[in-house]
């Protein structure tokens, strides 16, 4: 008989990721492997993986261990290795609360990204306190066909370009990844987000995510877009003095993000989990090659 994986499958505002529990980092999941899992017609389909492993277990997290007993291993559907994910650490919090590792309040959780607060609240929706924007200098250009419009560099642990347009469909069919310059602005890629008004302090947003294409949902990307708005609107709260807090919508949902006047930003959105079931190794195994 053959060795089976558990896993789940769960998604917050559609953003949808295959889950794995590993508590002991038992598991080799390289980046064929993580592929495989997350191909939407050959696979589970995910736009990203959720290694679920104990802080303690794995190289890249022992040193936050003593802060956070769990460790979001997060991957890109493609394989690639990503320092946060936004949407991910909400349904990876729900799925510790769901397996009985954790009860409703406050934990926290390490990721590549550094540890974050998570609240769980009994209404279902999860809070993450996603630290602080950075800013990285110097101008960026997104284009799509004969449209370009300058981009807000914004880091949230991972790269985002935010480019505000007249029309979501400017972003065209969104199949490969929007060109920027210069080049050398993103030597490992970057997410890249068009956004519209919707009302005050109300935007919708598309995406492009680095290694898993248009997807339904960004986290990091939704709070880069809330934080871009609040310096054109000029609404910075560290200038102003009072926290800013920005309605963003997403092809599969809300997300409601603040950034308080010390550059703390928490974002607040559903997690969901629909499935679970097993994965045939020997599948696994033949799908790489
Ligand atoms: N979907 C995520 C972001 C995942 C990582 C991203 N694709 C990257 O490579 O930086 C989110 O919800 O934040």
């Amino acid at each position: 008989m053959s060795t089976r994986i558990a896993f789940l499958k769960g998604h917050g505002t559609e953003n949808d990721f295959v889950i794995i529990p590993d508590p002991e980092n038992a598991i080799d999941l390289p980046p064929t492997a993580v592929a495989a899992l997350c191909d939407r017609r050959a696979g589970i389909g995910g736009d990203g993986l959720l290694h679920v492993v104990r802080s303690a277990a794995h190289p890249e997290a022992k040193a936050m261990a003593a802060e956070a007993e769990w460790f979001m291993d997060y991957r890109n559907g493609d394989g690639s290795i990503a320092e946060m994910c936004g949407n991910g650490v909400r349904v990876f919090a729900h799925y510790l609360q769901r397996a009985g590792y954790v009860a409703e309040g406050d934990i926290a959780v390490a990721t590549r990204g550094g540890v974050k607060s998570v609240h769980l609240s009994k209404d279902g929706d999860v809070t993450v306190g996603m630290g602080k924007a950075l800013f990285p200098e110097g101008d960026v250009t997104v284009s799509v066909g004969e449209h370009s419009w300058p981009a807000h560099n914004v880091n949230m642990g991972n790269p985002h370009a935010v480019a505000f347009v007249e029309d979501l469909a400017q972003a065209g069919d969104l199949f490969t990844p929007p060109p920027f310059s210069p080049a050398s602005a993103y030597p490992d890629g970057v997410n890249v987000e068009f956004v519209v008004d919707r009302g005050p302090r109300h935007v919708a947003l598309r995406v492009h995510e680095r290694g898993a294409g248009e997807t339904r949902s960004c986290g990091t990307g939704a709070c880069a877009v809330a934080v871009a708005a609040a310096r054109r609107d000029d609404a910075d709260p560290a200038v102003t003095g009072t926290p800013a807090t920005y309605t963003v919508d997403v092809p599969g949902g809300r997300l409601v993000i603040t950034e308080r006047p010390d550059g703390e930003i928490e974002m607040t959105g559903p997690a969901v989990i629909v499935a679970e079931g097993e994965i045939d190794a020997e599948w696994l195994d033949a799908a790489q090659r």
